[in-house]
């Protein structure tokens, strides 16, 4: 007999396009409307599996989640209300997956399919719903809190990928708030930012006198962490020698602080980020490809601020007000054309740029709607072949290349980021932030491009 799937859900539009779909894929439906009606019918005969909906009338889904589990039953959660909170809510509450509505149905009998194969794991402890501020509504983020819900109560590592400004920092806090450490320290560690001599005293402590300077013994991040998350950002800019004692650390379980002899355990859960493309990386020989795949166990990629504008006025109005409110200055809104104005403008400095812009506006917006002059000119495009300095920079190629010179791409990359850091640290009087955040950069990025210009000046 074909597997038996149970669909709660007070739409009616919805119970038949699902049911309709899991019939075509060979599965005995039944719809049910409300969750009194699914607690009647498995009094007297019981389903493989059941999909609910979270809001009804009566009882919400999460109640037939609970019952169903109880029961011993897969549980596939669907809900129109994704944000993190509510996702791993669901999860924590064990249910095999959670489908944002509105969903694919492919998708959803995919879903129906995998959670009939094998039931997940005893549920972890239901706590507290946490707080923290990913927001936006669009298809590619929900799919983002989605991941979040579904691996955060697990141990595994977490590699976040995407542009500068996109928010893995923030993911990486969901996920540490999300899972069973978030009464642990969530402890932050940017590779960019620390020197390479520097780093493995950073992650792993060190012993007093184990170098020039150290007079005391300090405890490094991997210590600080201990029992709760370590976020390990920009690790494409890790150098490979720490690389390597990471990698062991990993493996085994236990470092010793520098110069110090005392082996210590530590559990800690690794989330690591990257702007960069960490295969690339491994192809070049800059990455140890068995260190990625420690950290690349589940990914996570945020995608750009242009791939989902349909959430900049949410952003936008957020940022607006929260700046408003930290600043005490009096509130303003976007008007209609504003919003709109923001979501056609290229933001290559993504979430940060935009927030960087809506804190602007907060101050210095003249009246208490903000209109689309007042967003000043739209950062310039790139120019073309044709303009300017790439004209110049092609002449300099031609004559590099006929002469045979070696590393001109290196030194063109050197020069194009010195010329810029240099123009917007001027501009900026200095302010390292402000002079990446006029760049579109993250203020991480800046500060590992300032290292390398130097280093190569
Ligand atoms: N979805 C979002 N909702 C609300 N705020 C966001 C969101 N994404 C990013 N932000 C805000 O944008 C800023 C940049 O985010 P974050 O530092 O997490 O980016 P990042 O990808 O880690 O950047 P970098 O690679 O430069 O370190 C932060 O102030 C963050 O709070």
């Amino acid at each position: 007999m074909n597997p038996a799937v149970w669909i709660a859900d007070d739409d009616r539009a919805v119970r038949y396009v699902l049911a309709e779909a899991l019939r075509e894929a060979g599965y005995e439906v039944r719809e049910f409307d409300r969750a009194a009606a699914v607690r009647e019918a498995w009094t007297k005969t019981r389903p493989a599996l059941l999909v609910t909906d979270v809001r009804m009338p009566g009882e919400d889904g999460l109640g037939l989640l609970a019952a169903g589990r109880e029961r011993g039953l897969p549980v596939i959660v669907m809900s129109a209300y994704t944000d993190v909170a509510t996702t791993a809510a669901a999860y924590r509450a064990g249910a095999a997956d959670y489908l944002p509505k509105p969903f694919d149905l492919d998708q959803a009998v995919a879903a129906v399919r995998r959670a009939l194969e094998g039931l997940p794991g005893e549920p972890p402890a239901v706590a507290a719903a946490p707080t923290h501020a990913l927001l936006g509504e669009s298809a590619p983020m929900r799919e983002v809190f989605r991941l979040i819900g579904r691996v955060a109560a697990s141990d595994l590592n977490v590699l976040i990928t995407g542009e500068t400004g996109t928010g893995k920092e923030l993911v990486a806090r969901a996920l540490h708030e999300e899972s069973a450490r978030r009464d642990k320290p969530f402890v932050a560690l940017n590779t960019a930012a620390i020197p390479g001599e520097l780093l493995e005293s950073e992650l792993f402590g060190h012993e007093a006198g184990a170098f020039t300077g150290a007079s005391r013994r300090v405890a490094g991040r991997f210590e600080q962490a201990e029992g709760g998350t370590l976020f390990l950002d920009e690790i494409g800019d890790m150098p490979l020698a720490l690389q390597t004692r990471l990698l062991r650390v990993l493996a085994g379980g236990e470092f010793y602080r520098v110069g110090g002899r005392e082996l210590i355990r530590g559990d800690v859960r690794i989330v690591a980020a990257t702007h960069q493309d960490l295969d690339a990386l491994v192809a070049a020989g800059r990455f140890r490809a068995d260190l990625k795949h420690r950290l690349d166990v589940v990914r996570i990629a945020l995608p750009p601020l242009a791939a989902r504008r349909a959430d900049i006025p949410l952003l936008a109005r957020h940022f607006l007000a929260a700046a408003a409110q930290a600043l005490k200055l009096p509130p303003k809104r976007f008007s209609r054309a504003a919003l709109a104005a923001l979501e056609r403008r290229d933001f290559p400095g993504n979430v940060r740029e935009l927030e960087n812009l809506c804190r602007r506006l907060a101050v210095i917006a003249p009246g208490a709607e903000i209109q689309p002059e007042d967003l000043g000119p739209a950062p310039h495009a790139a120019p073309t072949a044709a303009s300017g300095w790439t004209g110049a920079l092609r002449a300099w190629a031609s004559e590099a290349l006929a002469a045979g010179e070696a590393d001109i791409h290196a030194r063109a990359r050197a020069a194009l980021d010195r010329t810029l850091l240099e123009a917007a640290l001027t501009a900026h009087g200095g302010h390292r932030q402000r002079a990446a955040a006029a760049l579109g950069l993250g203020r991480n990025t800046l500060t590992r491009k300032l290292g390398t210009s130097r280093r190569r000046r």
